[in-house]
């Protein structure tokens, strides 16, 4: 199991994207109340307007993105302080969908991680490699580029403040989960690669699986070494599932 040789505790966050409604936040709030998971952080991301709706002080929280600034005239952000102060304690940077969508840089998802941290959130920073990249067998090269940009912003010191999130970006939303031991072999890169900044970061940080993690794959991917718990996406949405999901990182 992840924690079994480390004192990383686990974290399952589900993202909802941009998908839910209040009735959802009810469904979630209740069944995530209902269960008692000592060893896992359970997270949930919902869209911004609904964050506000969960009323459950011992529910965990976090955004989707934040904007790159604190305040002032930028229609339509939301800075990390305004999350901050609805009692979120993460927020998701650099999911490649944002990487894609709003052609968000490495340096730009850099600046995000500082952003949050500056107001005390934990960035949850998204890295993962298209399949052409996979395929090219650039893996580590193009991981460690979007590692290295956080890490040059940020400074060693803050390392290990992070969450880092793998998710390659072919495994998300399809129904193609890597397996455990892709998963596991990107994780200990990722694991190494930040211990040559800073080792006891390294030791440290918790390293999330995201792509297409279901009931059924969860327990093989977080039995893996450096496999700290997973960011979920459409089985977040599904309570049976995502409390099932929750139960194997426990
Ligand atoms: O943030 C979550 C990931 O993009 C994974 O999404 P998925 O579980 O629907 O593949």
């Amino acid at each position: 199991m992840a924690n079994a040789n480390n004192n990383r505790r686990p974290i399952v966050a589900g993202n909802w994207k941009m998908n839910g409604n209040l009735a959802l936040v009810k469904t979630m709030q209740q069944s995530i109340s209902s269960i008692e998971l000592d060893n896992v952080d359970i997270v949930v991301c919902p869209p911004a307007v609904y964050i506000n709706a969960f009323d459950a002080p011992d529910l965990l929280t976090g955004a989707q993105d934040i904007s790159l600034f604190e305040a002032g005239a930028h229609t339509g952000d939301i800075s990390a302080g305004m999350f901050a102060e609805l009692g979120c304690q993460f927020v998701i940077v650099g999911h490649s969908e944002r990487r894609t969508d709003h052609s968000e840089s490495n340096e730009l998802v850099a600046k995000k991680a500082s952003a949050a941290l500056e107001q005390g959130l934990t960035p949850i920073v998204c890295v993962g490699e298209p399949l052409q990249v996979r395929e090219a067998g650039q893996v580590f090269d193009y991981v460690a580029e979007q590692l290295d940009a956080v890490i040059s912003t940020i400074g060693v010191e803050r390392l290990s403040e992070l969450v880092i999130a793998y998710e390659p970006v072919w495994a998300i939303g399809t129904g193609q989960s890597a397996t455990p031991e892709q998963a596991q072999d990107v994780h200990r890169f990722i694991r190494e690669h930040l211990a040559k900044a800073d080792s006891e970061a390294g030791m440290r940080i918790r390293i999330l699986y995201g792509g297409s993690v279901n009931a059924r794959n969860a327990s093989a991917l977080f039995a893996q070494a450096d496999v700290d718990g997973g960011l979920i996406g459409g089985a977040s949405l599904k309570q049976d599932e995502f409390l099932a999901i929750c139960q194997s990182a426990n």
